[in-house]
């Protein structure tokens, strides 16, 4: 009957979509996979840092997750540990930079008003000049 074919061909539709993005072919997991060059900083089993291709500061550095993770609303409980992982490692690579002394600001940018432009959650590391607030 009717009802049941809408519910197939949404069914249908939901997975199509579902399939269309593949988390794991976003630019950062090429990366990840060293399948396209990046100027790495910093990596362990569990993240890794590279230099952002087009940098807004003296210092601009990405640190993501090994997992393809989409946005930080996309996290659950399980990824406590991953998520403060993240964070040691921002802190790390900046003291590494010599950015403890003049500063630095750590942004993430979750979704479409934070103009997040690759969907794998990263942190940008910011540093080298005098920066303004509120951010545009
Ligand atoms: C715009 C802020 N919102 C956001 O989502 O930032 C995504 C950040 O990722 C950077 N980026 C994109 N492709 C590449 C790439 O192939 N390689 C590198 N090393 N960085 C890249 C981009 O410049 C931006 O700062």
């Amino acid at each position: 009957g009717g009802k049941c074919n809408d519910e197939v061909e949404k069914a249908k539709l939901a997975a199509e979509a579902a399939e269309k993005y593949k988390p794991e072919d976003s630019i950062f997991m090429k990366i990840i996979r060293k399948e396209i060059p990046a100027d790495i900083v910093y990596e362990d089993d569990k993240a890794v840092a590279f230099r952002d291709v087009n940098p807004v500061a003296p210092k601009h550095i990405l640190v993501i997750p090994r997992k393809p993770l989409m946005q930080l609303s996309s996290s659950t409980e399980e990824d406590i540990p991953l998520l403060g992982h993240l964070m040691w490692v921002a802190k790390s690579v900046a003291e590494k930079e010599n950015l403890n002394e003049s500063g630095y600001r750590l942004v993430i940018n979750n979704g479409r008003d934070a103009a997040q432009s690759v969907y794998h959650l990263h942190i940008h590391i910011l540093g080298g000049r005098q920066m303004s607030w509120p951010p545009g």
